[in-house]
């Protein structure tokens, strides 16, 4: 067995990414829920406990045994980790009197500490909690501070049990990296040697011992960079076996639907499209709430993948280019993790389907997907295409959809996306788009009052799409953006800019 780290889940939002720092370290790792933590076995070379939305001070919240771990093998607690080890210890933890989101700066380091070798003093980190450790038991020592919080990480005297406040998974956390690589590597004593290629092969090999010899596969494919991998790793592993099925949900971007089908065909990839606007359109009527139009677009795809697949004998198997932030948004999988939105490709999913379900990305994040896809050989264009979610413009059309706003939202987003590619600045967002208001205000154009309909631009800049800043794009960018919608698009009086990140916000606004 491979060394790993064992990361349990307390159900924060952030767990995959503790998951996804250390594989970043090419360490192995798994994510089980705090209530079936598995015994400690050889290969287990460190523990890391996850945050979670709950308060370690309701009687109710997770409160496993750790003492299986604790003194033989390193583990760090984060967050609610670094309360509950506390508190276990006989600590306190109490509410803060200001709950604390977002950036702060370590002011008080103790470079001495294996844990923090190398960070600089001041370093930023990023804080998402309403509780704060007020006493720490006798024998934990506080090895790091930020103005607000005084235990903001410490150690357990003649062990190698670590807690810390803040979160090192998240990008916002400037030196995270750098202390979970000081955990990984340097006190758990990991290798690291889990790559991409390493990925390839043993997934290869994982598809082919799951689908049958005589199994076909449908894939749903989208033209974007999660489906366009899975559809080259199931490739390799069953060849012509896999049928592509892209589908026209009538909520795609301005000529998306030929283009896309047209980049597959010189990939060589067998890929069918099949035009069901009108069934889309049909299954969203008068609907208005979020959740309510994501679950009606995943009912359909099924509908229409159901039917493809009846198309092509032996088909057993629905692919799909599901990835882990799908995922933790949508259902807690793995602990008790909070429902944000339901992707329709899982929690839209209906409970009885003829086909099997196979995810070979499931657990990957968007950038591992990229290197898998680099491994693979996927042009360019594909894999550097911005994410665009499946329910598209479905989700991006406040209120109820029409083929109406559709086709006025698309004008508007394709000068967005124009505009960005023309100016350069493409490559420099990790997401765009354009959101339609369901709001209509006054303007004036040439004499005469106007009362049309809102577009907000999205833009923002991430890495992994789990947090997201917006994009400070140029103002003369704007301006031009702003003039060419409003003088092009008719029906649409009126430009904003999002400035929210994520989190507090998302980055779709559905
Ligand atoms: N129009 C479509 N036709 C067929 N399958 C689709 C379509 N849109 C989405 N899917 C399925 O749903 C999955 C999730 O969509 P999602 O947008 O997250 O991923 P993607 O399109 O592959 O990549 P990206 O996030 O880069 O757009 C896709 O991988 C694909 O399997
Ligand atoms: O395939 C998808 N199906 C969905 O239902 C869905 N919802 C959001 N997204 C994409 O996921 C990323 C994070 O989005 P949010 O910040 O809005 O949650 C962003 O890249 C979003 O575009 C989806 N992708
Ligand atoms: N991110 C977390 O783990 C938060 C822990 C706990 N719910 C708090 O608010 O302090
Ligand atoms: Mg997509």
């Amino acid at each position: 067995m491979p060394e790993q780290i064992l990361i349990l889940d307390f159900g924060s939002q952030y767990t995959q990414l503790i998951a996804r720092r250390i594989r970043e370290l090419n360490v192995y790792c798994e994510i089980h829920p705090y209530s079936s933590a598995p015994d400690l076995t050889e290969d287990i070379r460190g523990v890391v406990l996850s945050g979670s939305p709950c308060s370690v001070r309701d009687p109710e919240a997770p409160n496993p045994d750790l003492s299986r771990y604790l003194g033989r093998v390193p583990v760090l607690g984060v967050c609610y980790g670094a309360q509950l080890l506390a508190q276990q210890g006989g600590g306190e933890v109490l509410p803060a009197t200001i709950r604390e989101y977002g950036r702060a700066r370590l002011s008080h380091l103790d470079a001495a500490s294996p844990l923090l070798r190398d960070l600089t003093r001041d370093s930023q980190v990023w804080m998402s909690h309403g509780d704060t450790i007020q006493a720490l038991p006798a024998g934990y020592d506080i090895i790091a501070s930020t103005p607000e919080v005084a235990v903001a990480a410490y150690h357990v005297q003649g062990q190698p049990t670590y807690g810390i406040q803040f979160h090192p998974e998240v990008t916002h956390s400037t030196e995270g990296k750098l202390l979970m690589r000081n955990f990984v590597l340097d006190i758990c004593g990991c290798a690291a040697d889990w790559t991409a290629e390493h990925f390839v092969d043993s997934m290869v090999q994982a598809l082919q011992h799951t689908i049958g010899p005589d199994d076909q596969v449908i894939l749903g494919l989208s033209g974007g960079v999660d489906s366009s991998v899975a559809a080259l790793l199931l490739h390799r592993a069953i060849g012509p076996r896999l049928h592509g099925i892209f589908v026209n949900n009538g909520l795609l971007r301005q000529d998306e639907y030929a283009d896309v089908l047209h980049s597959y065909k010189d990939l060589g990839l067998n890929v069918r499209g099949v035009d069901a606007s009108q069934e889309f359109y049909a299954g969203l009527a008068g609907l208005t709430d979020p959740e309510q139009k994501r679950k009606a677009i995943g009912r359909t795809f099924i509908e229409v993948f159901d039917r493809e697949a009846q198309k092509v004998q032996g088909a057993r198997w629905l692919a799909q280019g599901t990835i882990y932030p799908d995922v933790i948004e949508s259902v807690s999988v793995k602990g008790p993790a909070v429902t944000i939105k339901s992707h329709h490709n899982v929690g839209g999913l209906p409970e009885k389907m003829n086909l099997k379900i196979v995810e070979p990305l499931r657990a990957l994040f968007k950038d591992e997907v990229r290197l898998v896809g680099d491994a693979l050989g996927l042009p360019h264009n594909i894999l550097h295409r911005h994410p665009f979610p499946g329910p598209g413009l479905g989700i991006r059309i406040l209120g109820d959809i029409t083929p109406q706003k559709v086709n006025l939202l698309q004008r508007a987003d394709a000068i967005f996306i124009n505009g960005l590619k023309s100016y350069g600045l493409y490559d420099q967002v990790w997401q765009a788009g354009v959101m339609l208001l369901p709001i209509q205000s006054v303007g004036v154009m040439g004499d005469e009052r106007t009362y049309e309909q809102v577009v907000a631009l999205r833009a923002v800049t991430s890495v992994d799409g789990m947090t997201a800043d917006w994009a400070h794009l140029p103002y003369e960018f704007l301006a031009d953006v702003s003039n060419k919608i409003i003088n092009q698009v008719r029906g649409i009086n009126r430009v904003v800019y999002d400035i929210s990140s994520k989190p507090p916000a998302t980055i779709e606004w559905e």
